[in-house]
């Protein structure tokens, strides 16, 4: 404890000189030792060396991207870390993340806990199944359905913006709404959809979540409030006033996910130093105001009962097999995880969603020609979740935007349990970390055919479809698969569905590679398209 003390005190610079000197003593023992036996697996020499040569793909925001052309180079596995093996192959996910095989999630998860572990990030298994029990029952689809009318109204508050917008673009009006603001031009307002999506899944999971949107749909800006002071804002569940500031909650996610990816694959003995270089230290302050947020938001939610259904309501009456309910911290970080969890995932996904879309007026087209079919002379421009619920066209064209942008497209890394496992005909001992990376087997040529980069929702109904279930793996297989599939799932269908039908997007530049930047999720950089009202 001395130790730690004594290192914490230093100033950066020495903390650095000390850091690489025991990543190196510490790496070069690993290799030479080779306690988990992958020397025989092929990849970059860096990484057999040591972890930070992930750490810095992972900071560099193209994880996923790296890890698959080093699989087009070495094959089916390649070694990312000393201790780290990246499997791409569909079989393997059932039995490194299915029911009954014993992994669990690894130390990477440890650096993305904040005021205490959550559903997402707890690493016990009993731990992890109290949490599950009380969480996946408000996420059954009978539940989720409870949730529609909250969607629906933000939907309709973004086509509010955006027919506004429109309105004004038509009399060759411009301004500064949302991020970057807009302008008319040629009968379509010209904008950038990746920030208003991000007001419409906050507002969503904000109201889900804590009671009440963040209201950036209203005031088209990233700001939300933040408890000024985590432990005053605790104190008042009890009643009274939280101090709050405002802060953009979109951004900071965004700073969270990369530092938690890299920090998350530094050892753990070398966090507290890794915390103290400038580059993780603004993260670290991330970290503590996205917390903040969630304080201030339940804290604001406890002290003014409400009779509403909604997540924080359902998460209140959970009971555990004691029949305990959650504690008010263990309630905070539950939201947290939902806010986390539910937030950018779908708007991230959205995004990626409507670039495909307007990238391929054709596709476009076929999917406009279903919703009308589907909504006929509807007059509510929101989709209803029964209206769009069975469309096979739409459900191709969002399964088809999440296999090839792949929103959570790292393999996610799990721990081989005592006695090993037996993976795609290698043995691995207990200790050994595994990960099947999603954006690889999402272009496995073998399932989804030669023409993996394009985006093609006519495949969905031409491949083998047992191949493609046992492949598709946007929201992860087993125990730790996503818990809120069904609201994710239901919010896409209701958003496309009704954007869609509503609204005819171009690319403002077609020759602009999409840019994306990876923490934990792929996120799209920015994606400017032209809107047009497609009945005006
Ligand atoms: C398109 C949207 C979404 C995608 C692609 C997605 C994807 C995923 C993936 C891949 C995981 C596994 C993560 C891991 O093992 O490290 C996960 C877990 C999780 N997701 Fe989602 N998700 C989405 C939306 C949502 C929503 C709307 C919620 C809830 C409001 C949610 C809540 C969670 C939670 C709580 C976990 C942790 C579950 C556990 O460990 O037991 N997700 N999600």
């Amino acid at each position: 404890m001395a130790i730690v003390e004594t290192l914490l005190e230093l100033d950066w610079k020495a903390v650095l000189g000390l850091f690489v000197a025991v990543v190196l003593v510490g790496h070069v023992v690993a290799y030479v030792s080779d306690s988990h036996g992958l020397r025989s697996f092929p990849g970059p020499i860096l990484a057999k060396l040591s972890d930070l040569w992930l750490a810095r793909v992972a900071a560099n925001g193209h994880r996923s991207e790296v890890v698959h052309e080093l699989h087009e180079k070495y094959g089916t596995f390649v070694r990312i870390a000393p201790n780290h093996l990246s499997i791409a192959d569909p079989d393997a996910l059932q039995i490194v993340y299915g029911h009954g095989n014993g992994t669990l999630k690894s130390e990477f998860y440890d650096a993305f806990v904040s005021i205490q572990r959550g559903l997402f990030n707890s690493r016990s298994r009993p731990e992890h199944a109290r949490k599950r029990k009380i969480v996946s029952h408000i996420f059954s689809q009978k539940n989720v359905l409870e949730f529609e009318p909250h969607i629906r109204l933000y939907v309709r508050q973004l086509i509010g913006q955006w027919d506004r917008l429109y309105d004004a673009g038509a009399k060759g009006l411009s301004g500064d709404d949302g991020e970057g603001g807009w302008k008319g031009r040629d009968g379509r307002v010209w904008l950038d959809c990746l920030p208003w999506y991000n007001y419409l899944a906050f507002d969503i999971i904000g109201d889900l979540a804590f009671g009440s949107p963040f209201g950036m749909l209203k005031t088209c800006k990233d700001s939300t409030p933040v408890a000024v002071s985590h432990k005053s804002a605790m104190a008042a569940y009890g009643g009274g006033e939280v101090q709050v500031v405002h802060i953009p909650a979109v951004q900071i996610l965004n700073d969270r996910g990369v530092y938690s990816a890299s920090l998350g694959v530094i050892p753990p003995l070398l966090r507290p130093l890794a915390k103290k270089l400038p580059w993780f230290s603004k993260g670290s302050r991330a970290v503590k105001d996205l917390a903040g947020i969630a304080i201030a938001a339940v804290a604001k939610r406890l002290t003014t009962p409400s009779d509403r259904v909604d997540l924080l309501a359902k998460l209140q009456q959970g009971r555990d097999d004691e029949g305990n309910l959650m504690g008010r911290e263990e309630l905070t970080a539950e939201a947290l995880t939902q806010l986390i969890a539910g937030s950018d995932t779908t708007s991230n996904s959205s995004c990626a969603i409507t670039y495909h879309l307007a990238r391929n007026p054709h596709v476009q087209a076929k999917l406009h020609k279903e919703l009308d079919e589907a909504m006929g002379n509807d007059d509510d421009p929101v989709a209803t979740y029964e209206q769009v619920k069975k469309l096979p066209y739409l459900e191709a064209v969002i399964n088809e935007a999440l296999r090839i942008h792949s929103t959570s497209g790292i393999g996610l890394p799990r721990l081989v349990p005592e006695g090993g496992l037996q993976v795609s005909g290698h043995f691995f001992p207990e200790g050994t970390v595994l990960s099947v990376p999603t954006y690889t087997i999402h272009r496995d040529r073998e399932v989804w055919g030669d023409d993996v980069d394009a985006f093609r929702p006519e495949r969905w109904f031409e491949q083998d479809e047992k191949a493609i279930q046992k492949t598709f793996n946007p929201f992860s297989y087993g125990p730790r698969s996503c818990v809120g599939r069904n609201l994710a799932s239901m919010e896409l269908l209701i958003i496309i569905g009704s954007i869609l039908r509503r609204y005819h997007f171009v690319l403002e530049n077609p020759d602009k590679p999409f840019e994306t930047m990876e923490g934990f999720l792929r996120k799209p950089v920015d994606c400017a398209v032209g809107i047009k009202k497609r009945n005006a």
